[in-house]
């Protein structure tokens, strides 16, 4: 049987002044999966995350988590309800430590200091981060201030977790290390989905994807199937794209 709706999309759209940055998208997100939204940039990722968890009000459409309606809910609400967010510029307080930085995240479920330290503990430790504790957020490397987001994001307890692009800026290495941090995530139990330019990653742990092109869904299913898809070829890579490849390889095997 498959697995019960979570976060569902209906004709939401946001226009900003003339742009229509994200036009009549639909989708509903599964409990227990792990899942991406892909698209060239400039193609309404960032946008359709806000209007997902409530920095930005939709025009037109609904939001629903677990089946109730938050379309338009403030997002430290939405929080509450179970959904969290990372950003793609990580901003930690530079002078807390990595500790106190992750705490600020249990807070939302937890006012003691010492269980929300605890947590925080706990949660670095899911994220590869439990040597880094004691340090200033300030020490980290741009792959440990990635780390740090997620653990911030994790010790909210959410059962939603949105990704904005958490391995962008990192290096190979880093984002072989980084892509069973996330497997992990949701192996434990939390639904995620990440927005991701990383196609390896993407191909490597997304189960279902969607893909975004000028605001609209374009293509969904799984990741070969996508991106194999002449219209996501096209959206990425320009028009007449695909025709093109087909030439160039049938030229070849000739
Ligand atoms: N607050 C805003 N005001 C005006 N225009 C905006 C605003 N936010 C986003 N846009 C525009 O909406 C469009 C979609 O932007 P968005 O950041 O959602 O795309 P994206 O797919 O996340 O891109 P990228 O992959 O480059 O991060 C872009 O043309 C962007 O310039």
């Amino acid at each position: 049987m498959a697995n019960k709706e979570l976060l569902a999309l209906t004709g939401v759209g946001k226009s900003f002044g003339g742009l229509k940055a994200v036009q009549n998208v639909s989708l509903t997100v599964r409990e227990g999966t792990l899942t991406a939204l892909i698209g060239p940039n400039g193609a309404g990722k960032t946008t359709l995350f806000a209007l997902m968890s409530g920095f930005v009000r939709p025009d037109t459409g609904s939001v629903h988590l677990a089946g109730q309606d938050i379309t338009g809910q403030a997002p430290h609400l939405n929080a509450r309800l179970g959904m969290a967010r990372t950003f793609q510029i990580v901003q930690p307080f530079a002078a807390q430590t990595v500790r106190e930085n992750i705490a600020v995240g249990a807070h939302l479920h937890e006012p003691r200091r010492a269980a929300a330290l605890a947590l925080a503990t706990e949660v670095a430790a899911r994220v590869g981060l439990a040597a880094q504790l004691d340090k200033p957020a300030s020490d980290l490397t741009v792959a440990g201030r990635k780390r740090l987001e997620l653990a911030r994001a994790l010790a909210t307890r959410p059962r939603l977790l949105l990704l904005d692009e958490v391995l962008a800026g990192l290096n190979p290495q880093e984002i072989a290390e980084m892509i069973p941090v996330v497997r992990g995530i949701a192996q434990g139990g939390v639904t995620v989905l990440m927005i991701e330019h990383v196609m390896q990653a993407v191909m490597n742990l997304a189960e279902h994807v969607w893909v975004l092109a000028q605001g609209q869904l374009i293509a969904e299913g799984s990741p070969a199937a996508v991106t194999s898809d002449e219209r996501v070829i096209e959206a990425y890579l320009g028009h007449g794209t695909a025709a093109r490849l087909r030439a160039a390889a049938a030229k070849e095997a000739a």
